[in-house]
């Protein structure tokens, strides 16, 4: 029996080894990881992380084929195949602090694998890396085993699913990227994994490449959907001055096949962990290759980002008068996008810190981030004047607020009795939607002052 380890049991860990494991009934996987704590939730009912249709899959495998432990080292040794998903963070300090990845873990995790292996293994990139990776890791491994005999393939195998569709995005990938070297041994592990994948994913959308090329994908891949999002963010900004709507500039553009429908949405920003880190490792590349123009090009969708959200804040403070100190401001939305519980880089904690540095008063919901999490976002002090409220649903956020902000694009959030809310709100009561999800013409009906995202604006406000 082919066995696999997955070794980093987060985001991209737990959903994809437990596909693999579904989809792969004859393969043991085991998920390995070193925090404790995070394989205990991965063994129990209340898994580490809210992904929609993950329960079922942990639930159909765990026991049989699928096992979580913090036992890595054993796993790692039996396994013929490792998935390596750690985190892959930017520097925060020393050389190129701020932009390139931090590649501890990475190291850390191939430093373990050629102590613990007695055998042949392939190993997987599955993290998302600077190109050229494969190359340092493929020292580790061999200058750490020599006398071993042992063979280390390693093949870029990078993850695209998003989250809150991770387990759709699995099932069904619309492709799957797999680099490896281009000599006999090279091509035979790409067809091992390939045979894995084959289980589910028609062999059209199993792409091989060469190892820079599956590297540089996953980078060019985030770099270009995050560019989309800031393009349409720097209309949105231009239909406000116009008069223009962004939402039919929107229609337009992706009525034209060339550029087609998704990624079109106008927002407060993007965040998430991943958009932000993967630029700034891209644009540190370019720069460590002299390539001045490039690295300039792709920071400035980054720019662009953070322009959207602090003029999201900007809207807001001039809107209510020029001050929004003491004002109590219902933030609907956590997360960076609907469907998660993940608040890696969500525009909520820039939108939060502005509005805060205001000396506004936050009352905060979200249906799926704890109040630990949001506070600890936040970095509030237990001493400090208590300027944010976590409550427990959006009617209570909303009660007595001057000001309501749309931050996450949550389903439950259309279906709110808008006229209820304003009945309850202090006037005038205004709605900031920073995710264009509301009727404008219906809550200016009802008495709101509204800010969409890139519409023309409210002539009250
Ligand atoms: N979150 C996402 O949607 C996506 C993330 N990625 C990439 O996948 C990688 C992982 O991302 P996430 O799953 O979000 O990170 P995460 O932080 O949720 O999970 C990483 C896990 O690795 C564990 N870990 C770190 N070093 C270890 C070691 N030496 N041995 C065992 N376990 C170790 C950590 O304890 C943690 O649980 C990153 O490179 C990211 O860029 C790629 C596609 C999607
Ligand atoms: O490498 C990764 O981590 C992943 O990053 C993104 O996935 P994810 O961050 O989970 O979610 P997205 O749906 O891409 O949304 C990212 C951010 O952009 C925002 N967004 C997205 C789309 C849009 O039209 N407008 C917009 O503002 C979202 O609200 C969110 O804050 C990519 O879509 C995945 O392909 C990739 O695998």
């Amino acid at each position: 029996m082919v066995k696999i380890c997955g070794i980093g049991a987060g985001y991209v860990g737990g959903p994809t080894m437990a596909v693999i494991a579904l989809k792969c009934p004859s393969i043991e996987v085991a998920v390995v990881d070193i925090s404790e704590s995070r394989i205990s939730a991965w063994n129990s009912n209340k898994l580490p992380i809210y992904e929609p249709g993950l329960e079922e899959v942990v639930n159909q495998c765990r026991g049989k084929n699928l096992l979580f432990s913090t036992d890595v080292e054993k796993h790692v040794h039996e396994a013929d195949i490792i998935f390596v998903s750690v985190n892959t963070p930017t520097k925060v300090k020393g050389l190129g602090a701020g932009k390139a990845a931090d590649l501890t873990y990475w190291e850390s995790a191939a430093r373990m694998i050629a102590h613990v292996s007695n055998s042949d293994k392939i190993v997987i990139e599955k993290s998302t890396v600077p190109v050229r990776t494969a190359e340092a890791i493929g020292k580790i491994l061999t200058h750490n085993t020599k006398t071993k005999g042992i063979n280390y393939q390693i093949l870029s195998n990078p993850e695209f699913l998003s989250e809150g569709t991770a387990i759709q995005d699995l099932l069904n990938p619309d492709r799957v990227l797999i680099g490896g070297n281009q000599d006999p041994q090279g091509l035979d592990a790409i067809q091992k994994l390939k045979a894995i994948y084959t289980h589910w994913v028609p062999q059209d959308r199993i792409i091989t490449t060469n190892l820079w090329s599956a590297e540089l994908s996953k980078l060019a891949d985030n770099a270009f959907l995050a560019q989309r999002i800031s393009s349409i963010n720097a209309m949105s900004a231009l239909c406000e001055a116009t008069g223009a709507e962004v939402s039919q500039v929107s229609l337009a553009l992706s009525k034209n096949t060339k550029i087609g429908p998704k990624f079109l949405n106008a927002s407060v920003g993007f965040g998430g962990s991943c958009f932000q880190k993967d630029i700034l490792n891209l644009v540190y590349i370019c720069e460590s290759n002299g390539l001045t123009e490039v690295a300039n090009y792709w920071r400035e969708v980054i720019k662009v980002n953070e322009y959207q959200k602090s003029r999201f804040v900007h809207r807001v403070v001039t809107s209510m008068f020029n001050t929004v100190s003491g004002k109590k401001i219902a933030i609907l939305g956590f997360a960076f996008k609907k469907d998660t519980s993940d608040t890696r880089k969500t525009p909520a904690i820039d939108v939060c810190k502005g509005l805060l540095g205001d000396d506004a008063c936050l009352s905060i919901y979200d249906p799926r981030v704890t109040q630990n999490q949001i506070e600890k976002d936040l970095s509030i002090s237990c001493s400090g004047v208590k300027h944010v409220n976590v409550v427990g649903d959006a009617y209570e956020a909303i009660r007595d607020a001057h000001g309501v902000c749309i931050l996450t694009e949550w389903d439950e959030f259309k279906t709110i009795d808008y006229e209820r809310v304003y009945e309850n709100m202090v006037k005038p009561a205004f709605v900031f939607d920073g995710r264009n999800m509301l009727d404008v013409d219906k809550l200016r009906k009802i008495g709101f002052i509204v800010y969409s995202i890139g519409k023309p604006l409210d002539q009250c406000g």
